[in-house]
This record gives C-alpha cells, sequence and structure tokens, in this order.
C-alpha cells in the first residue's frame, strides 16, 4: 500500500456577535480528507453535504494547494483525494476555511514543507480575506486575530472553554461573499466606538469564562448583525426563545444563515431538545468545542 496522510480539520463559528472577522471558535464538526499521490488528480466525496462531482480545476481544495505549491516554488504531485465533511456548505460553519487550511496541510504534507502554525495562520488568513475562522481550524479552540498595518497576523489562541452551544442549521445556503454584500462601507466614529467597546466586552468575558457576560455581548453586535439579521431566517425567532430556554446568548454564525447559542453545558441538550418542535426544517444540535485544530495521521 503507498502511503496515505489523513488530514482533519475543524469547522467554525466566527464572529460570535461583535467579534468580527477577528473572533473563531473550533467546533466539533470536521472535515477529512484521505490523500494519496496518485498518476492524475481525482476527488472522492463521501459525504451528503458535498455535491457528488466537482471538475478538479474548480475545487477549492485544489485550486488552494496549487496556489500555496507556486507560492513556495514546489512541485506538487497528482493525488487521490478521499474527502469526507460533516460541514454543510454556505451555512456560516467554516466549510470553505475548513477547506482551505486542509488544502494547506495538504501541501505541507506532501511536499514536506514544515510549516509552523503560524504560517498555517497567515496563509490560510490571507487566502479566506479574514483570520477569525480559518485560525479557529488551523489551531482549535477560541482564537482572536488581528492583523497589524504592515501584515503581521496576530493570533491569541486559548483552549478550554467550559461552555456549550446549540447550532440551529437552516435548509438553505448563504454565501459569505453575498452577505458581506449586506455591510456597509464605513461606520460613523461614536457607532464605531460602541460596536467596538462591545467587541471588547466580548473577548474579555470569554477569556475569563464568564458566560453570563459574553452572551450579553454576543446578542449585542453592531458591526455586521443589523445589517445581515433581514438575511437570516428565524433571526428573532430563535433569539427570543433560547432566551426563554435559559441560553447565555444567541448570534449569527460567521456570515450565517445558522445561528449559534451559548449555553450551560448542563441546559445544551435540554434546549436543543426544546426548540426541535419550533424549527422542524432545521438541523438543530449540540455542538463540542474542538481543541485540537489540524491533525494528521499518516499510514505507510
Ligand atoms: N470541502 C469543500 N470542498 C470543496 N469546496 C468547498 C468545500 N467546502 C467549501 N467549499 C466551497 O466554499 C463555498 C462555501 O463558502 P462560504 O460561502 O464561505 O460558506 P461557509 O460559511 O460554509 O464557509 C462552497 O460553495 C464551495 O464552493
Ligand atoms: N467574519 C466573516 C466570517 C465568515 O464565516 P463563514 O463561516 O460564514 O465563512 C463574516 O462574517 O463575513
Amino acid at each position: 500500500m503507498s502511503k496515505k496522510w489523513s488530514i482533519s480539520v475543524p469547522g467554525s463559528t466566527a464572529n460570535l456577535g461583535p467579534g468580527f472577522d477577528s473572533i473563531g471558535l473550533a467546533l466539533g464538526l470536521y472535515l477529512k480528507l484521505d490523500v494519496q499521490i496518485a498518476d492524475s488528480w481525482s476527488f472522492n466525496h463521501h459525504s451528503v453535504h458535498l455535491p457528488e462531482v466537482i471538475e478538479v480545476e474548480e475545487h477549492l481544495v485544489y485550486t488552494v494547494a496549487k496556489q500555496v505549491a507556486e507560492r513556495y516554488e514546489v512541485t506538487l504531485p497528482a493525488c487521490q483525494v478521499d474527502m469526507y465533511s460533516e460541514l454543510p456548505l454556505a451555512r456560516g460553519l467554516g466549510s470553505s476555511a475548513s477547506a482551505i487550511v486542509a488544502a494547506i496541510e495538504l501541501v505541507n504534507v506532501v511536499c514536506d514543507l514544515q510549516l509552523t502554525e503560524q504560517d498555517k495562520c497567515n496563509l490560510s488568513s490571507e487566502i479566506e480575506g479574514h483570520p477569525d475562522n480559518a485560525t479557529a481550524s488551523v489551531c482549535g479552540g477560541l482564537t482572536i486575530g488581528a492583523t497589524l498595518p504592515d501584515g503581521e497576523l496576530h493570533i491569541l489562541n486559548e483552549k478550554k472553554l467550559d461552555a456549550a452551544f446549540a447550532v440551529f442549521i437552516p435548509n438553505v445556503e448563504l454565501k459569505t461573499a453575498e452577505a458581506r454584500k449586506a455591510l456597509p462601507d464605513s461606520y460613523e466614529k461614536g457607532y464605531a466606538v460602541h460596536a467596538s467597546s462591545y467587541g471588547n466586552l466580548l473577548t474579555a468575558s470569554l477569556l475569563k469564562h464568564d458566560y453570563a457576560t459574553a452572551g450579553k455581548f454576543m446578542e449585542a453586535d453592531l458591526f455586521h448583525e443589523p445589517f445581515r439579521a433581514k438575511l437570516i431566517p428565524n433571526y428573532e425567532l430563535i433569539r427570543t426563545l433560547t432566551k426563554d430556554y435559559g441560553a447565555f446568548g444567541t448570534s449569527i454564525s460567521g456570515a450565517g444563515p445558522t445561528v449559534i447559542s451559548l449555553v450551560d453545558r448542563s441546559k445544551v441538550d435540554e434546549l436543543v431538545t426544546k426548540m426541535k418542535p419550533h424549527l422542524p426544517d432545521y438541523d438543530i444540535k449540540a455542538v463540542s468545542i474542538d481543541d485540537a485544530g489540524i491533525q494528521v495521521t499518516v499510514t505507510e
């Protein structure tokens, strides 16, 4: 048998309300790739979440892998890729970020690039366009990312948050690019000051494991939720009901249309059970936090 690399990358929720384009949290929903060197490129999809066929030249994993190989001036051999995914596409659970991170890791292992975690964060954030969900998929846990004017990306990575989350995934897609078009080009000074103060409180309370405060500020976003709410099915209904059923707070997951609640661990299963009858067409479930980030196993 030829050498096989199994690459596992967690999906993510980004923003958590006012942490727009900066905060990411890796979730226990995974994209997995089994990669073997082959005579020609092929992608075999083993998931209801993936289309049966994507042309190789148009496949996000292929295009990113080629881009990374060019950047590092290495020859990428053709690969057979078997792909397994628990991440529905275009739902705000970081499917594109996880595919980009998986592609970077594919080149890393196949071409032995010896990339550091920081290299992977830099590359994936640049390709995805913002560091929140890409860095969460690389590192696992909670990531807070910011890029300085000189382009230097800083990541603060916190593990072992002892909170639970529930996701409300509707049966419709919303492409991140579309949801970004709903946002204003600029914010007035006083408005921006308020919006970033909410982001600061969200971050500080998450790091202190003060989930009651974090939940309040998840719901106070001014950067994107006021402009995207109209694109998110049942946004107000989910926010109201989850509060009634004991959630600390609820926000749009990434660019939506999934909505995510921060819940005490002892209450999350009950909240999921109570929410299901209200939204029969939704996939509603408790999701764990992934603290591992990218994982690779090699079979010789
Ligand atoms: N595993 C994957 N394999 C190939 N393409 C993918 C994969 N995951 C995501 N994509 C691409 O990314 C698109 C979704 O990206 P995006 O709109 O950013 O939504 P999301 O919130 O899920 O990241 C999909 O329509 C598809 O083109
Ligand atoms: N900060 C981005 C996050 C997009 O996340 P995704 O999971 O929807 O790709 C945004 O809000 O646009």
